[in-house]
């Protein structure tokens, strides 16, 4: 009877912990992550099998294999303006950008041929580096604006030859603050080089169910809501600043 009067606190200790939302927050972050490098390395072989090496074709691979991940987080997706994807050929998709959650937003709406630009230490990342280049994401070091200028040059060519979208995030970083950071011009050139149409994508905030500072990780919904395309057609290198400008107050405005 003494022993189990010694035990019984003890046994609180694991049911204090789980509703602890700070042990939420760690646990679920680390979830997250572990969960997607486990995902990844089942997606690898996968895609060596189906294309033998670095294609776009693995991006369904990824869309598929990553589509329930929203489940084990306590999260919902409700998309609005699916009607705006349903355009032939290839077309720049551009987001805002608050955290490695927005992966999940991006796979429930993930067109065929559409892959993304991604920081070039994302392929560092272990088995997720590896899916990302095997997926065909295209790297871009930020550090050096001409070199990523280049790498997406060749990307504006690449996706007319191969009939590929890309998805960018022209703030050009995460960012939690519930607004749009100023966007980097990349997309825009993008787009404009490759005469294809920007399909504006919105991600809701966070905000009601994540706090990276307070350590808050609850159960919630993102919204993404899909904006009609603006047209580049006709357009130069002289009117990317009013395309970008047009394109953030759409962003800004949904
Ligand atoms: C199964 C399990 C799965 C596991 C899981 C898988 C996950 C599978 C999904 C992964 C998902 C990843 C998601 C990652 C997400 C990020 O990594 S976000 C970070 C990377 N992305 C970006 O940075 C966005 C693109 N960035 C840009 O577009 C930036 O413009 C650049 C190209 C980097 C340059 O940046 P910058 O120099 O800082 O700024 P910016 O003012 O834009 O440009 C400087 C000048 O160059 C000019 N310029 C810029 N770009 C160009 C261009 N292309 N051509 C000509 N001139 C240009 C500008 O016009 C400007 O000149 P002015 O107009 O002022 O005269
Ligand atoms: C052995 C290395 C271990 C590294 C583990 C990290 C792996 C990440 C694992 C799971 C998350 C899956 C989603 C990955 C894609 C998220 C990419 C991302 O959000 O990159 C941040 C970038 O947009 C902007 O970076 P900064 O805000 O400028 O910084």
């Amino acid at each position: 009877m003494d022993a189990l009067w010694m035990v019984s606190p003890l046994l609180l200790v694991p049911l204090l912990l789980w509703t602890s939302s700070t042990f939420t927050f760690y646990f679920k972050k680390f979830f997250y992550v572990a969960w997607m490098m486990f995902l990844a390395l089942l997606a690898i072989p996968m895609s060596v099998v189906k294309s033998g090496g670095r294609d776009i074709e693995n991006m369904r691979i990824i869309r598929f294999l990553v589509r329930h991940v929203k489940y084990l987080l306590g999260l919902q997706i409700e998309v609005s303006g699916q009607e705006h994807l349903q355009l032939q050929g290839p077309y720049v998709i551009i987001s805002n950008h608050q955290s490695s959650l927005d992966v999940l937003g991006m796979m429930e709406i993930l067109p065929d041929r559409c892959t993304t630009i991604a920081k070039k230490e994302l392929i560092y990342a272990g088995t997720v580096g590896l899916i990302c280049w095997l997926g065909g994401i295209v790297f871009i070091n930020r550090k050096k604006t001409s070199d990523a200028k280049n790498v997406m040059c060749d990307a504006a060519k690449t996706m007319l030859e191969d009939q590929i979208r890309l998805w960018v995030f022209p703030e050009g970083t995460r960012n939690q603050q519930g607004d749009l950071l100023p966007f980097k011009k990349g997309a825009f050139h993008l787009a404009v080089q490759a005469q294809v149409p920007i399909i504006p994508v919105v991600f809701s905030s966070y905000n009601s169910f994540y706090h990276r500072k307070e350590k808050q990780f609850n159960s919630g919904t993102i919204r993404l809501k899909i904006l009609p395309k603006i047209e580049t057609k006709g357009m130069s290198s002289d009117d990317v600043s009013s395309l970008a400008d047009k394109s953030y107050q759409v962003g800004t405005s949904s």
